[in-house]
């Protein structure tokens, strides 16, 4: 079990983390959910070893990892948010550096090459160059460097950010197979579908704090008294939204300029339809349409903070 305890981390007079605490229990996807800015790098890259809190500590199986950061860092495979990889060499090639760097030499690697290259699945693409390889292709070599070593606890930074869908897919299901195989996996996202996918427990971040955790059920339990919906204008201004908030019983509106969609969260049982054609009605503006949705994390974060994860 990974325990971080109360960790902060100033940067200068920017406050990324602010008394940050989370578990991580053993075997389990414990999903960092947030917009960007949130806080999710600079607590993973602590987790990691990568620079030390500015105050708070980090217990791998009761034990500071600061006292002996190599011996955590040997059970550890991090996937960071850029690519890491020689445009230069090949795929394969990669591997076999990065495998070596870990130590591991002659038949081992060559064997442990080939059963990293079965779970990222390069499909013949292993001899051409990196700097030919497709976003979704990088990162996959990517995630392969992370496992060479068979780390016990994978740490993963919005691995599927700018991929294509196939890899994206491919990605998420590679992270649910090593789980089942018994892998401890940190994965950062500002998608709540993945982290909704993939996840056991989650912790949602925002300004550097966590503002809500547990299993997605548990967090959409947050919001069982509510309903969300969502409706599309043909134009809106700010009177459209202020009248919206100040009907009686709605508790978040969010709005999205690029399409006129207004998401409002609401009461169980007051007669929304009828309150949201009023409102239209006396701030004349035309509806397109309407949709009540099943609640997601999106909402729950919405309803926290008043924002989208994406604004
Ligand atoms: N090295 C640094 N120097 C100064 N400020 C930093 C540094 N690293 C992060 N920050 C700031 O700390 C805050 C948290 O950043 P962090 O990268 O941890 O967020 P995040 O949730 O991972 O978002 P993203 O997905 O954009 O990386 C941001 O305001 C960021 O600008």
């Amino acid at each position: 079990m990974i325990e971080v305890k109360e960790i902060r981390k100033n940067f200068k007079k920017v406050e990324a983390v602010k008394g940050v605490s989370l578990t991580i229990n053993d075997g389990e996807i414990l999903g960092l959910l947030g917009p960007n800015g949130a806080g999710k790098s600079t607590t993973i890259s602590i987790i990691s070893t990568l620079f030390p809190p500015s105050s708070g500590e980090v217990l791998y199986e009761g034990k500071n990892i600061l006292k002996n950061p190599r011996g955590f860092r040997e059970i550890l495979g991090v996937v960071p948010q850029e690519i890491a990889l020689y445009p230069e060499l090949t795929g394969y090639e990669n591997l076999r550096f990065f495998g070596k760097v870990y130590g591991l030499k002659g038949k081992e690697l060559e064997e442990r090459i080939q059963e990293v290259l079965e779970i990222i699945g390069l499909n013949g693409r292993v001899r051409d160059l990196v700097k030919n390889y497709s976003g979704g292709m990088k990162r996959r070599v990517n995630i392969g460097c992370a496992l060479l070593h068979k780390p016990k606890i994978l740490i993963m930074d919005e691995p599927t950010v700018g991929i294509d869908p196939q890899s994206r897919n491919h990605i998420l299901e590679t992270v649910k197979s090593l789980r089942e195989e018994g892998m401890t996996i940190i994965y950062t996202s500002h998608y709540m579908e993945e982290v909704e996918y993939l996840c056991d427990r989650i912790y949602i971040m925002d300004h550097g704090e966590i503002i809500a955790t547990g299993s997605k059920e548990e967090l959409k339990e947050q919001i069982s008294n509510e309903e969300t919906m969502e409706v599309i204008f043909e134009t809106i201004q700010d009177d459209t939204i202020k009248v919206l908030k100040n009907i009686i019983g709605v508790k978040a509106v969010n709005i999205n300029d690029n399409d006129n969609r207004v998401t409002l969260i609401y009461e169980k049982g007051i007669n929304i339809l009828q309150l949201v054609f009023e409102k239209a009605q006396e701030t004349q503006k035309k509806i397109i349409s309407i949709q009540i949705k099943t609640p997601t994390l999106e909402d729950v974060f919405l309803k926290l903070t008043g924002r989208t994860i994406r604004d």
